[in-house]
């Protein structure tokens, strides 16, 4: 089995796409459009399944916020520097809401970003990844 995706109600579709790809990073990996349930999708991520998980984007026509309730967490995006990273999201006009620094307690750094529709985004810092070349812009 592999796992395929995170899917996220969003309140304006073409608003994320411009932030998931300008300000973190990611491509837009297709769409799709269900006219007769009202709905439209958008995937992205940093490559297809099955190389990489998947963000899938659901926006339910007319329909334009949530009740973000209290019980989502977060998803988490692996940088090679959070620190740069979060610089890096600044620039391109996104919210950081925790700068880098050492999670509470460890060593590991971390950073939030919070999306459009007020989704956090965890960035951890892995040096494992600097030779992937993968990381925000
Ligand atoms: C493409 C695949 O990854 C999906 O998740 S589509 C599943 C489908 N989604 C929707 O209907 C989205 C609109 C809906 N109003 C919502 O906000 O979730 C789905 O959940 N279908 C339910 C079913 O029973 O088929
Ligand atoms: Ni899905």
């Amino acid at each position: 089995m592999q796992f395929l995706h995170t899917m996220l109600r969003v309140g304006d579709l073409e608003r994320s796409i411009e932030f998931y790809t300008n300000v973190i990073g990611m491509k837009l990996l297709r769409r799709s459009e269900n006219p007769e349930y009202k709905y439209s999708l958008a995937f992205l991520g940093f490559e297809a399944n099955p190389h990489q998980a998947e963000l899938e984007l659901t926006y339910n026509h007319g329909v334009t916020e949530y009740d973000m309730g209290n019980a989502y967490g977060h998803i988490a995006i692996g940088v090679p520097d959070a620190y740069a990273a979060c610089e890096a999201v600044k620039k391109a006009g996104g919210n950081v809401t925790r700068e880098a620094g050492p999670v509470k307690g460890g060593t590991t750094v971390i950073a939030f970003v919070q999306d459009p529709d007020g989704y956090k985004i965890e960035l951890i810092e892995r040096k494992d990844m600097a030779s992937a070349g993968t990381g925000l812009r």
